[in-house]
């Protein structure tokens, strides 16, 4: 008997491109329809993985070491709740997942290539999400919504405008490299507007 498979959606996109709300409405189109949804977000998921989010937000470290507590925190979430819910049947819907450790790991700071396919073929073999919202914008877009938010930033949003040009650019040449499973969303709009490509995306593709 074939068992119900859930699916697996990620959002992406540099700090500020305004992913939270519109994961929001995705939940909510995606629960409309009966399915059974978890939220979650990278880094992080898990109690352990909170932990690891806390250290790498905040911690000054080594790269490598940066990259691999990114994929410890995954190993985790993937083996603890990813995995488990889409045996399930159940869909999975996640703020960021590996190809954010490509965007900012390997393009934003510089990580060796080769190194970033290791950890990816170790902790998720044959496993890539069935679909991938990028939120593409540009850099000086996104830290004026940034610093609008009035929160202390991290490490990460503390970077300078060049660091997220080498994220974004790294993030286009990953969505051109698998363009059947990463949809580049234009967030340089009102939410409005971003709302409905999104909803019109997962109805032409779940409907
Ligand atoms: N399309 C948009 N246009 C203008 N501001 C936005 C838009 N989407 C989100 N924002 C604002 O930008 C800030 C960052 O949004 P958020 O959803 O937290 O981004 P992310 O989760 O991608 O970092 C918030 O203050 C939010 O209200
Ligand atoms: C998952 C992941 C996130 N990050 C970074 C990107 C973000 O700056 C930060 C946290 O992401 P996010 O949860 O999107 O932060 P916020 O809700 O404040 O927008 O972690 C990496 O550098 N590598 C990774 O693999």
């Amino acid at each position: 008997m074939a068992v119900a498979q859930g699916r697996f959606i990620t959002f992406e996109g540099i700090d500020g491109a305004g992913k939270s709300s519109q994961i929001a409405a995705a939940v909510d189109w995606l629960q409309g329809r009966g399915l059974a949804v978890e939220q979650s977000r990278e880094p992080g998921g898990t109690p352990l993985g909170e932990r690891l989010r806390e250290l790498v937000l905040h911690e000054a470290m080594d790269l490598e070491t940066e990259a691999m507590l990114m994929f410890a925190a995954r190993r985790e979430h993937l083996a603890a709740r990813i995995l488990p819910a889409l045996a399930a049947g159940r869909w999975v819907v996640c703020d960021r997942f590996s190809d954010a450790t490509y965007a900012y790991q390997v393009g934003g700071r510089g990580l060796d290539k080769a190194k970033f396919e290791a950890l990816e073929a170790w902790v998720h073999p044959g496993l890539q999400p069935d679909l991938t919202l990028l939120f593409d914008l540009p850099p000086e877009v996104a830290a004026a919504r940034v610093a609008g938010t009035g929160e202390a930033p991290d490490r990460f949003e503390r970077e300078r405008r060049d660091f997220f040009e080498r994220v974004r650019a790294a993030y286009l040449e990953r969505a051109a490299a698998s363009s059947g499973r990463i949809r580049v969303i234009d967030a340089n709009r009102p939410p409005a507007a971003i709302r409905e490509e999104l909803l019109a995306l997962l109805q032409e593709r779940y409907a």
